[in-house]
């Protein structure tokens, strides 16, 4: 639980902030939501994040390329099946590679480029009902998690959009910001300050 419920969030976080330095549009347009939404208060309180319209799609868009459980947690077959032809008897333990169906092109335009705008007016959302984006997984098993990790996101992001300018160090340009994964349960960034 504890687990569960604090590296997934922290890692969201770094991804999305990793996302934002490597796309400069979508940091412009994201702090100028939160900077208008916010104009004039100190602090920022949690219903205040309802309009973020804009931050949530990002926070889609980060959990569909970095999932922090890319392959969710293994399932035991308790009858057998058949899935695509292939015969799956009792007790195999199956996993699904939720990661491969979030960048998978018969789904996905352009599937490997960060776009929060592909899910503006788009239906498909991450509650366990479209296979193609599963990040908190599906079924009696799915994340229990969901409404208090995404909070915890929108409101780390919005206070450092809120009140930071954010830039790489100098003589860095976006594209050099490193997204390598490191090879783990838990898909991480491997390098946190490059
Ligand atoms: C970005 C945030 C989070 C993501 C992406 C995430 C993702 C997931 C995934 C993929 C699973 C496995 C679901 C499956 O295999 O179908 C899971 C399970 C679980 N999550 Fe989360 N989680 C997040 C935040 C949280 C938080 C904040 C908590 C608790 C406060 C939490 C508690 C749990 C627990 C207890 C399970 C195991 C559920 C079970 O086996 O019945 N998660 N999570």
């Amino acid at each position: 639980m504890f687990t569960g419920g604090t590296d997934t969030s922290a890692m969201t976080i770094e991804w999305a902030m990793s996302e934002m330095m490597k796309n400069p549009n979508v940091m412009e347009k994201a702090q100028k939501e939160v900077r208008e939404t916010f104009k004039g208060k100190k602090t920022i309180v949690e219903a205040d994040l309802e309009d973020l319209v804009y931050l949530k799609l990002i926070i889609k868009e980060t959990l569909r390329l970095h999932p922090p459980l890319p392959l969710l947690l293994p399932r035991e077959c308790i009858e057998q099946c058949q899935i695509d032809g292939y015969d799956i008897p009792l007790k195999t333990k199956v996993i699904v590679n939720a990661f491969a169906c979030a960048v998978d092109p018969e789904y996905w335009d352009d599937a490997e480029s960060f776009k929060p705008e592909r899910f503006d007016k788009s239906s498909v959302d991450f509650m366990g009902t479209n296979f193609e984006f599963v990040p908190f997984g599906a079924g009696r098993r799915m994340c229990p998690g969901i409404t208090f990790g995404l909070i915890s996101i929108e409101f780390a992001l919005a206070q450092m959009l809120y009140y930071f300018n954010w830039q790489l160090p100098s003589g860095l340009s976006p594209k050099d910001v490193d997204m390598t994964e490191n090879d783990e349960l838990l898909q991480q960034k491997k390098f946190l300050c490059r």
